[in-house]
């Protein structure tokens, strides 16, 4: 069972949603984690159960950071908006840092989320 972080800046979180549903089945056979407000979108959307960190901006980004030096964490899904400023830009540089650092696998789109995920066995 892998552990899986989803989170979705404002402008892709309905992406994220119809990524979830598409992949619902594989999804409910690992863990999830999710940013405040990403993980009660897709919660919502698709009924999996997914733990809630604190909001991205409100430190869930730096929450799933801390999961992943520690061996918490096997996969990052992070829909990143390329047109918008964040306000939490520095968190959102740590985590992507965090995961190339420790050679997480770390998705920032649909078609590389698509192949991380196909690359889990089950
Ligand atoms: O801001 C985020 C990632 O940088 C996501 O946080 P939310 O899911 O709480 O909106």
């Amino acid at each position: 069972m892998a552990r899986i972080g989803l989170v979705a800046h404002d402008d892709k979180k309905d992406d994220m949603c119809a990524w979830a549903e598409r992949h619902r089945a594989k999804l409910a056979r690992h863990q999830l984690w999710g940013t405040g407000t990403t993980g009660s979108r897709v919660k919502a959307a698709t009924g999996l159960e997914i733990a809630l960190l604190k909001s991205g901006p409100l430190g869930g980004d730096q929450q799933l950071g801390a999961m992943i030096c520690e061996g918490r964490l096997d996969m990052l899904i992070f829909f990143i908006d390329p047109m918008s400023a964040q306000p939490h830009d520095v968190d959102v540089k740590a985590l992507t840092r965090l995961a190339t650092l420790y050679d997480v696998p770390l998705a920032n789109n649909r078609s590389t989320a698509d192949a991380v995920l196909a690359h889990l066995a089950n």
